[in-house]
């Protein structure tokens, strides 16, 4: 037996209780898919990404605000639309999705689904990089300002979070809480694309020693909208209430 796979069986995810997991149908759970220098050289990117020419902002939603702080590329999101512009931050255009960020996203759907991501109906035109501190939240909603039905695929680095996974129907019950760790993989598509979910807890004190974050939790979602390149919504029209990303 190689020392490597011995030490593999030992004490890869499988064995400390976190194995790949469906967690509904179509909604993946990979824990530990990036390694921890991956992930603090995408923290450094995030970072970097931030200085411009848009800078992270923390949505408005009605009266309230976001208590997390987003940097959209490719597409800008504001409640609730796409735009090339970041309307309601400071009007530049958005920084297109870096190379790599583009084809990590289809390795994680490659690796996830077991089929090719490529081509122009699969190629991942929208990133947002959410950062949370400890105690910011994200309310439960459905990512529904994509036009297309494919996988969204999540990173996460840093602190531990909860990860509130649930169902088609209602914000409520029934839903899955997963502890999502600093360099998991979640990938939500099929049955699971439009499925509430939202991030009632980040955990403070669990981010992996060199994982470039001391606090806090960075999450990235790479997003296939659909949208023609040319198309501009600039209406920001009321949202129906159940898509809402919350305030708390
Ligand atoms: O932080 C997360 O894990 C989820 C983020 C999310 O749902 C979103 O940006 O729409
Ligand atoms: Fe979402």
């Amino acid at each position: 037996m190689s020392p490597t796979g011995t030490t593999g069986a030992l004490f890869g995810p499988e064995a400390l209780g976190r194995p790949r997991r469906e967690v509904a149908p179509g909604a993946f759970w990979v824990p530990d898919w990036l390694t921890v220098p991956q992930q603090a050289w995408i923290v450094q990117a995030a970072r970097s990404l931030g200085r411009g020419p848009v800078p992270y902002h923390s949505a408005k939603i009605g009266n309230g605000q976001m208590s997390v702080s987003t940097l959209s590329l490719g597409w800008h999101w504001y409640p609730y639309g796409y735009s090339r512009y970041a309307v309601d931050v400071n009007g530049c255009r958005v920084a297109a999705v870096p190379e790599w960020l583009v084809r990590l996203g289809h390795r994680a759907i490659e690796d996830v689904t077991g089929s090719r991501a490529e081509g122009d109906a699969h190629t991942i035109d929208a990133a947002l990089l959410n950062f949370y501190d400890t105690s910011a939240r994200m309310g439960m909603h459905i990512d529904g300002e994509e036009s297309a039905d494919a996988p969204i695929i999540s990173l996460s680095i840093g602190d531990t979070c909860t990860f509130r996974f649930g169902n088609t129907e209602t914000r409520t019950k029934p839903y899955t809480d997963v502890a999502l760790a600093s360099g998991d993989l979640f990938v939500f598509g099929g049955p699971s694309r439009r499925a509430y979910h939202g991030v009632p807890k980040i955990v403070p004190g669990t981010a992996p020693e060199g994982c470039g974050l001391a606090s806090g939790r960075l999450n990235i979602t790479l997003r296939i909208t659909g949208m023609a390149d040319d198309s501009f919504p600039i209406a920001n029209s009321a949202p129906p209430n159940e898509y809402s990303k919350g305030t708390a």
